[in-house]
């Protein structure tokens, strides 16, 4: 995905989370409390929409776009995108080193409460009488900025504890409450539930950046299909052509649309979607990169076209900066998440389209690899299960992604044979 805050709000006053009151979140299934729950009551309920996957306005573009100016080192019209992301202090995520002030009142009623713990009655106490607790300013680590690469503008929000609040989409919540008790686990971020901010619920993860020092990412769009069959479904019995998706098009390539597509300046979603398939390696390899920031701060999202395996493996040789300790990491880790995912639960019964592999390094060396992005991600009808691998047929639902992995895996194996 791509697409991303155009219209930055600036870190302060970004940091409180909207109140609620304790009795109705402890209601709330599946929600835990963050740290401001408690301090104030102010009993508001946002409206929960549908999926929040759909919060997303067709026009906003990405941070860093490949609107003809991405892949080179920061560009002026990439660098106002990217400094809503980045350490500009533009950003609509408040990074923990612009919000620093904050940490002076900071409260954590979360500090013994890990990933995917619901908020019991015994923890609730727990928490009230932490009200007051706060960190000894030696404990206070000084983090990267949180940086987006791609996906969808004014999506995400951080908090003074190094996580991540992405807009709520009730699939993704369900993907994320299964998982912290899947063999997955050590594969996705921590989950937290559900919070709000301004009146708007927000998922609660953790921020993978949190223990990089000025990390390198990259973001791979894996399977080979982009776009749920429920999607294809509702496109034939509802068409709706759109205007944003043409325009995405034609900027890329001016050829591409039917003439009846030309006459209508509009396209449908899957058909934009199937384009971007065959125009990248999503057809031919089961993933595509879909965008790659650098430690020195230039981001590139121009990967559309990225297709044949020596462009991917050029991408992927500039991203580790010829490295091949990084990337024998990334072959590794890519190797355990295969094994992981084909002995888990949780993949066997869910249809994985759209999620992302974030791939993460900085200078010392680190490396990690985590899935991202569940808003896509939906169960099989029991029994039904996926191996992912079968070519898909209208109605199998497969989503290609161990395919797309395993190519992944052999080009990796390739460039460390080959060097
Ligand atoms: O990358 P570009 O070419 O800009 O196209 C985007 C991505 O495919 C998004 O997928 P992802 O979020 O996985 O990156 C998709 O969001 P969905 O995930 O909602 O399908 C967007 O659909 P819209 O949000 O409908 O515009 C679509 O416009
Ligand atoms: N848990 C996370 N930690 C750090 N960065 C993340 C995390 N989740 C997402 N991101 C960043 O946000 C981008 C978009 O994430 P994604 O979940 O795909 O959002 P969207 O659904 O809006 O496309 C990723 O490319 C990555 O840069």
């Amino acid at each position: 995905m791509t697409k991303t805050p155009d219209t930055p709000a600036p870190c302060v006053g970004m940091g409180e989370t909207q109140h609620s009151h304790p009795e109705e979140l402890l209601s709330r299934r599946a929600r835990v409390a963050v740290p401001e729950l408690v301090v104030t009551c102010e009993c508001e309920q946002s409206p929960r929409g549908p999926c929040s996957c759909s919060h997303r306005n067709p026009d906003e573009e990405s941070i860093c776009s490949d609107s003809g100016l991405s892949g080179s080192p920061a560009s002026s019209l990439a660098l106002r995108k990217l400094s809503n992301s980045s350490s500009s202090g533009l950003s609509p995520a408040s990074s923990f080193e612009e919000c620093e002030e904050d940490l002076l009142g900071y409260v954590d009623f979360n500090v013994n409460q890990s990933p995917g713990e619901a908020l019991t009655t015994d923890l609730w106490k727990k928490s009230k009488n932490m009200v007051n607790w706060s960190p000894p300013p030696e404990t206070v680590k000084k983090r990267s900025p949180w940086v987006q690469v791609v996906g969808h503008a004014g999506n995400f929000q951080t908090d003074s504890d190094g996580r991540l609040l992405k807009k709520y989409c009730e699939s993704e919540q369900q993907c994320f409450l299964q998982l912290m008790s899947d063999s997955l686990r050590p594969f996705v971020p921590g989950y937290y539930g559900v919070t709000q901010r301004d009146e708007q619920d927000y998922n609660l993860m953790d921020d993978l950046l949190a223990d990089f020092d000025s990390p390198c990412i990259m973001d791979c769009k894996m399977g080979s299909r982009t776009y749920l069959e429920e999607e294809l479904k509702k496109a034939r019995e509802c068409p709706q052509p759109r205007k944003d998706m043409y325009e995405k098009m034609i900027a890329v390539d001016p050829e591409a649309p039917t003439e009846e597509e030309r006459l209508q300046q509009a396209v449908l979603k899957t058909r934009y979607m199937q384009w971007r398939e065959t125009l990248s390696s999503t057809a031919t390899l089961g993933f595509r990169i879909e965008g790659i920031k650098k430690s020195d701060g230039t981001c590139n999202t121009n990967f559309k076209r990225t297709k044949c395996k020596d462009e991917v493996v050029q991408a992927l040789e500039d991203f580790v900066d010829n490295n091949m300790l990084i990337l024998r990491s990334y072959q590794q880790r890519l190797q355990e998440l295969r094994d992981i995912l084909e002995k888990s639960d949780f993949f066997k019964a869910h249809e994985v389209v759209g999620s992302s592999l974030l791939f993460v390094h900085d200078v010392t060396g680190k490396a990690g690899i985590w899935m991202i992005d569940f808003g896509k991600t939906v169960p099989m009808t029991p029994p039904l299960t996926l191996d992912h691998r079968s070519p898909w047929l209208e109605g199998n639902r497969e989503d290609g992604y161990l395919w797309g992995l395993d190519n992944f895996i052999d080009i990796l194996t390739t460039m460390l044979q080959e060097k």
